[in-house]
């Protein structure tokens, strides 16, 4: 038997609910071959990040090096990229190698404040790495800073800004609507022409720390098994909502989802 492989290139969450963790988690329930090239090392908790621990440029190239020179990939997808230095370097292994499919998960901080990725790398990834996404998937608080505009607090906000985000060049941008209050939680996809939403009564849960990077692996490996983007994210949906229902309660903070909900869903 022969699985479809895929990539994730991301931070460590010590805490095990985000980053590379949840990634890795992800790819296993999906029935997927999860690899890890891990761009920093958190110290982080449920109640925050103490401490962030980049890896040395060398180390990011000598690690995409092994993986993409040997193994390679049906989908790539990125989370926590740190500086633009980084993302110079994965762009150019990722076009020298090449690569499938890639999903861009923006991530520029955590839900509890930390900056994740520098203020400044945000010109690199807007210019050299998203042309090349798949999809590209915001929070509504990345894809203002992205924007570089006011607080995106309607759908009808979401739809304007899904539009803006898409002209950076990415096939398609999935704007995540999980910080919009309301009694459905609404992500827009959007590939040039057609827009779809993605509509799911609002679970009343505290935790839900890794909810986006679970989302974009659940998309990455469903399209390494060879689904479409719509199917892709179905199906990533279902498996992040069963994890939010599911999400437990550890430590002091806010808790992880659960990553192996799905697999026992009804
Ligand atoms: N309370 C919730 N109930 C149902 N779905 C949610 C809830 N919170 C987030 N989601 C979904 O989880 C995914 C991650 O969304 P979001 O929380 O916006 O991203 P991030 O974790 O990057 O901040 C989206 O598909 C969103 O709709
Ligand atoms: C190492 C690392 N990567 C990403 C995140 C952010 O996780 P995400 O699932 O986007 O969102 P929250 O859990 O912060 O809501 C992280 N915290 N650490």
């Amino acid at each position: 038997m022969t699985l479809a492989k895929v990539l994730t290139i991301a931070g460590s969450d010590s805490g095990g609910g985000a980053g590379i963790q949840a990634d890795l988690k992800t790819f296993q329930e999906l029935d997927t071959y999860g690899m890890s090239v891990i761009t920093a090392i958190t110290a982080q908790n449920t109640r925050g990040v103490q401490a962030v621990f980049p890896v040395q440029l060398e180390a990011l190239r000598a690690q995409l090096e092994s993986v993409l020179s040997d193994i390679g990939a049906h989908s790539v997808k990125t989370g926590m990229l740190v500086s633009a230095e980084h993302i110079q370097i994965i762009a150019e292994l990722l076009s020298t190698y090449g690569y499938n499919n890639l999903v861009i998960d923006p991530v520029l901080g955590s839900t509890t404040g930390s900056e994740l990725t520098k203020q400044e790398a945000i010109h690199e990834l807007k210019t050299t790495l998203w042309p090349m996404a798949t999809v590209v998937t915001p929070n509504l608080i990345e894809a203002a800073r992205i924007l570089e505009t006011a607080p995106i607090e309607t759908v009808q906000e979401m739809e304007e800004a899904v539009y803006q985000l898409h002209e950076l060049g990415a096939s398609n941008i999935l704007l995540k609507g999980g910080h919009l209050p309301g009694e459905e939680s609404i992500d827009l996809l959007y590939d040039g022409q057609n827009l779809t939403h993605f509509s799911q009564k609002r679970i009343n849960q505290a935790n839900t720390h890794g909810t986006g990077c679970t989302l974009a692996s659940a998309i990455a490996a469903e399209l390494a098994k060879g689904a479409d983007i719509i199917d892709a994210v179905e199906t990533a949906k279902a498996f992040v909502t069963c994890a939010i229902k599911e999400g437990f309660s550890i430590g002091n903070g806010a808790g992880p989802v659960n990553h192996s909900a799905y697999r026992r869903r009804s």
